[in-house]
């Protein structure tokens, strides 16, 4: 079967800097993949650089086997970037953003359909703003707008999810509704690519852990599990884990976000 996500040998340069150096990653449909590292890492540009948004200087990626630039099935994969931008301060309700989701799915001039409005209705009751969907984005909490990122992905009923950080920023009870609404996707066998520095609730979904250091992958297979007080609900993340006896590959990644 084709792979979602091919990258071979890829090379990002930003501002003259090797920004990833030489990344070889091929990600398969139903896999969910957390994306680990410490701040600056690269894992932000590496998800872009898979999606296209991010040109490589060097080696190829392909989405769905095919180079981003000739990709035309945009419909099949949902975005959730790590901040909400939207079009320079033109208030924008809820609705309008997670409906904007629906775009890649629309035929041009194509009016709205049931369909789209069950599937936004949907998305918005997913992320628990259906009480919200008629106020302006930009009176969201961040915690709230990273949501309205969610939901919008969720909107386009894609085979395949990339989040930056979908939980920075959002609050314990948001995190399980996430996670939640992760689970529900990945019984369907959807494919998700998520970046985050702690798994938290999302942990018990996530079959495979890549992790990023200083442009290049330091690590790919089993994810982490917690143990002890780090397995905890509502452990907050604050004694370093550098001292931690080294078991494998992954047990120092803690210490590195
Ligand atoms: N547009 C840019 N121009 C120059 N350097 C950049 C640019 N974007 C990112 N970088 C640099 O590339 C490196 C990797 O950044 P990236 O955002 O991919 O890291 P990250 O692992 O996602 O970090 P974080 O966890 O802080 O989001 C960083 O050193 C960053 O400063």
């Amino acid at each position: 079967m084709t792979a979602v996500f091919d990258m071979t040998g890829g090379q990002v340069t930003l501002d003259r800097r090797s920004v990833l150096r030489g990344v070889d990653l091929t990600i398969g449909a139903g896999e969910v993949v957390a994306v680990l590292g410490a701040n600056g890492s690269g894992k932000s540009t590496l998800i872009r650089a898979l999606l296209g948004l991010t040109p490589l200087s060097g080696g190829q990626t392909l989405l769905y086997g095919r180079p981003p630039a000739k990709f035309r099935q945009w419909w099949r994969i949902g975005y959730v970037p790590q901040r909400l931008q939207v079009g320079g301060g033109v208030p924008a309700t809820v609705r309008e953003v997670v409906t904007s989701g629906r775009i890649a799915r629309q035929r041009r001039l194509r009016p709205t359909t049931a369909a789209d409005r069950q599937a936004v209705e949907r998305a918005l009751e997913a992320v628990s703003l259906a009480d919200r969907a008629g106020d302006s984005v930009q009176n969201l909490s961040g915690g709230q707008q990273q949501r309205v990122l969610i939901a919008r992905a969720l909107a386009g009923e894609p085979d395949t999810y990339v989040m930056d950080e979908p939980t920075a920023g959002v609050d314990a009870g948001s995190q399980h509704l996430l996670a939640d609404t992760l689970s529900t996707l990945v019984r369907d066998g959807k494919t998700i690519v998520l970046v985050a520095h702690e798994l938290g609730p999302l942990e018990p979904i996530i079959t495979r852990g890549v992790l990023v250091r200083d442009g290049v992958i330091a690590h790919d297979g089993v994810p982490p599990r917690p143990e002890g007080e780090c397995a905890k609900p509502g452990h907050e993340h604050v004694h370093p884990h550098a001292e931690e006896p080294v078991a494998g590959p992954l047990a120092g990644w803690r210490a590195e976000a």
